[in-house]
């Protein structure tokens, strides 16, 4: 189902794990600020709403959506107590290809933390044709991706704790 039928931002308190005890690392692309920002404090917000403390999340920056990989991996590797990594970015559409090499790059890194690292690192990266479309999904008509990913690092953060037993 597409982004257009749905909204990002829903979700039901009841089925979401409470997120008191949990540590959460966020690292936030400075490309595209305005949406990235956007999209950081839609889950940060959430995260609160579920039980999440301020000193129990922890934000870097990065210059932009491809040093996500390193700057997530570095947090993983800095902060082991973290419960989940929530990687923020804004990829937009431009005149060449680079849009293309960067969106597969992000994913295929993301991936590999997920693979290789013992952190659930979750993938709050848009990659859109136009700006509308980012607008739309940090915040207006379609919900806040950084909802979505606060919702699903909760729900890792559970998934990993349960699964040391
Ligand atoms: N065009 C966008 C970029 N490009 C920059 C790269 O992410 C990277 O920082 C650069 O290639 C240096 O390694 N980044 C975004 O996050 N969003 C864009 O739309
Ligand atoms: C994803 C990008 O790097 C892209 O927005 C840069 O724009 P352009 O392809 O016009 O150089």
């Amino acid at each position: 189902m597409a982004t257009a039928n749905t909204n990002l931002s829903a979700y039901d308190k009841n089925t979401i794990p409470n997120a008191k005890d949990f540590r959460f690392g966020i690292v936030v692309s400075e490309w595209n600020h305005d949406i990235t920002e956007g999209m950081f404090q839609g889950a940060f917000d959430a995260l609160k709403d579920c039980g999440a403390i301020n000193e129990n999340i922890v934000r870097w920056n990065v210059p932009g959506s491809f040093e996500l990989i390193y700057g997530c991996k570095q947090m993983t590797q800095s902060y082991d107590m973290l419960d989940a990594v929530i990687a923020i970015g804004n990829v937009i559409q431009g005149e060449t290809k680079h849009f293309d090499y960067v969106c597969e790059a992000v994913a295929q890194g993301i991936k590999d933390l997920n693979v290789h690292g013992n952190i659930p690192v979750i993938f709050c990266v848009l990659t859109d044709n136009n700006k509308q479309q980012s607008i739309d999904r940090s915040g207006g008509k379609h919900g806040n991706k950084g909802t979505e990913a606060a919702i699903a690092a909760i729900k890792m953060a559970q998934l990993r704790k349960d699964s040391k037993f």
